[in-house]
C-alpha cells in the first residue's frame, strides 16, 4: 500500500493531484492530514496513476482488502466476492453472502432501522435490489413470525456491514441460510452512503447483483444483463405475487405476550384484492373487526362483489400500476359503480386514483423507510409512516369528483385521496407499518365508520 504522499507526488504534486481528481487543492491537504484517500476519489486516482485498488491508502480504520467499494475497475479487487453492476457498467465491489447467485433489478435504498425480514418479504419489493442505509442488517436473525408473505420478492440486498451472529430470543435462523435457502444474494462491505447519494442524485438504477464465492465474475456478461433490463416503468408484477386462489384470513396482529390472535366475532364483511398483500395489512383489518377474504389480483367486479362484501379492500403491490390497466381499473370502476366503501394502499391507492381517471407517475427515486412524515389534511395532524413506493399519483389529474386528504412533508407529493361522491378512500404509505410506527392505524378504523355508515345508510 502507498502513502498519500506518495501518491500525490506520483500525480505531479498537490496542484496537479487536485486537477487529475476534479478537486480543490484543500481536498488534498485533507487527504494529507488524514493520510487516506476518501472512497469517492478512488476511480480518479486509480485511472490516473495506473495503480491498483489496494495500493491506495482509504479511510483510517478501513482496510482496503476488506472494504471494496465504489471503483469501477473491471477486476475484483483482492476478497471481493460479490458485486453490484449498474445499467451505465458502474461495478461496485463488496464480499458476497446468501445464495451464490446472480440478479437482475431496480437498485433503491430503505431508510429502515428495523424489520429487514418484513422488507425482503414485502410483496411490493418485486423487482428490486434493496439498499439498506443502516448499516446492521441481520443482527436479530430471521424467524417465521415476521415474514410479509411466504416467498421473498426482493431480489437482492446491499448492506454496509458484514451479517453478525443473531441476538435475539426470537431469532430462529441466521438472515445468511435465511437468504441461501430462498436463493436471494447479498453484497456487504459497500459503502452504502456513497450508493445512497448515487441514487438520489442519478435516479434509482437497474443493476445486478452477483455472488461467486470463487471471486470470478463475467463482468462483460454481467453488464449486458444490466444494460439489457427493460425497468419497472411499464413492467406488470402484481399478477406474478398475487394468490392464485381465494382464501380466508381471520389472523390479527401480534401482541407481546400472546402472539398473533383469531378475529372471531368480526362485524364487516371484506374482500381484499391481493396485488401483492403485505399479511400485517390483512391482520390490521382482521383487528379492526373485519371477516376477511382475500381473492386474485385479476378478480372481475363481479367475482368481487358475489362475495356481498361490507367493503373492498385495494392491498398494495410491486410494479408499475399504469401496466396493471387491463384487469385492475375495470374491476375497481365495477366495484364502485355498485357504492361499495373502497379502501386502498399503496398500489391499492395508485389503482384507486386510476379508476378515478388520474394519473401515476415514476418518483426519481422513491420512498422507501420508516420515517417519513405526512401530514393528514382533514385533520392538521402529522403522522410518521412506514412507505414503501417508486411511483405516485399525480393529484392535478384528479376529476373534480376526488380530492388530496394527504401529502408528504418530505417532498410535497400525494400521499391519500378520497372520492367526493361515493365511499371509497386511499393513502399511499403503509398504515399497517410492520415494519414502522403505527401512527396510522386510524385508517383501519376510518374504513370500518365509512362501512358501518354505508349500511346503515342502506338499511
Ligand atoms: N408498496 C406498494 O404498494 C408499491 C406500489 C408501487 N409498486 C410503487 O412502487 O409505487
Amino acid at each position: 500500500m502507498r502513502t498519500v504522499e506518495d501518491i500525490i507526488a506520483l500525480l505531479g504534486g498537490p496542484e496537479a493531484a487536485a486537477s487529475h481528481c476534479g478537486v480543490g487543492t484543500e481536498a488534498i491537504r485533507k487527504w494529507r492530514q488524514a493520510r487516506a484517500i476518501p472512497a469517492k476519489h478512488w476511480p480518479a486516482v486509480l485511472s490516473a496513476t495506473g495503480l491498483s485498488l489496494s495500493d491506495l491508502p482509504g479511510t483510517p480504520g478501513e482496510t482496503l482488502k476488506t472494504e471494496p467499494t465504489m471503483a469501477s475497475a473491471d477486476t475484483p479487487p483482492d476478497g471481493a466476492t460479490g458485486c453490484l453492476v449498474l445499467a451505465d457498467g458502474t461495478i461496485i465491489w463488496g464480499r458476497g453472502f446468501g445464495a451464490e447467485t446472480s440478479a437482475v433489478g431496480e437498485v433503491c435504498f430503505n431508510t429502515g432501522m428495523t424489520g429487514y425480514q418484513e422488507t425482503l418479504t414485502d410483496p411490493s419489493y418485486a423487482g428490486q435490489i434493496i439498499t439498506f442505509t443502516f448499516p446492521h442488517i441481520g443482527n436479530v436473525g430471521t424467524n417465521i413470525e415476521d415474514l410479509e408473505s411466504v416467498t421473498p420478492a426482493a431480489r437482492g440486498l446491499i448492506v454496509r456491514q458484514d451479517v453478525t451472529e443473531p441476538a435475539n430470543y426470537r431469532s430462529t435462523k441466521h438472515l445468511n441460510g435465511w437468504l441461501v435457502s430462498h436463493g436471494i444474494a447479498g453484497l456487504a462491505g459497500v459503502d452504502t452512503r456513497a450508493l445512497t447519494v448515487l441514487i438520489r442524485d442519478g435516479g434509482a438504477p437497474n443493476g445486478v447483483i452477483s455472488h461467486r464465492a470463487d471471486g470470478k465474475f463475467d463482468i462483460a456478461a454481467l453488464k449486458a444483463q444490466a444494460a439489457g433490463w427493460p425497468g419497472l416503468e411499464g413492467m406488470d408484477l402484481a399478477k406474478e405475487v398475487t394468490c392464485r386462489q381465494s382464501f380466508a384470513w381471520n389472523e390479527t396482529e401480534w401482541a407481546w405476550s400472546t402472539g398473533f390472535g383469531q378475529q372471531t366475532a368480526p362485524t364487516h364483511k371484506v374482500v381484499a384484492v391481493d396485488y401483492g398483500a403485505k399479511r400485517n395489512i390483512l391482520r390490521c383489518l382482521a383487528s379492526a373487526g373485519c371477516d376477511v377474504v382475500v381473492v386474485p389480483a385479476t378478480a372481475t367486479a363481479e367475482e368481487i362483489l358475489a362475495h356481498k362484501p361490507d367493503g373492498v379492500f385495494l392491498s398494495n403491490g410491486p410494479g408499475d400500476p399504469a401496466a396493471t390497466g387491463e384487469y385492475a381499473v375495470p374491476a375497481i370502476q365495477g366495484v364502485m359503480a355498485s357504492q361499495v366503501p373502497v379502501f386502498g394502499i399503496c398500489l391499492g391507492h395508485q389503482l384507486l386514483a386510476l379508476s378515478l381517471g388520474a394519473k401515476t407517475f415514476k418518483l426519481p427515486r422513491g420512498h422507501r423507510g420508516a420515517n417519513q412524515p405526512v401530514k393528514d389534511l382533514t385533520t392538521g395532524k402529522v403522522e410518521i409512516t412506514s412507505q414503501n413506493h417508486g411511483f405516485a399519483v399525480d393529484p392535478k389529474t384528479l376529476p373534480d369528483t376526488a380530492k388530496v386528504t394527504h401529502v408528504s412533508l418530505f417532498d410535497g407529493t400525494n400521499e391519500g385521496i378520497a372520492a367526493t361522491d361515493r365511499p371509497a378512500f386511499s393513502v399511499q404509505y403503509h398504515p399497517e407499518a410492520s415494519p414502522g410506527p403505527t401512527d396510522s392505524h386510524y385508517l383501519f378504523h376510518r374504513f370500518v365508520e365509512m362501512m358501518a355508515a354505508s349500511k346503515a345508510g342502506r338499511a
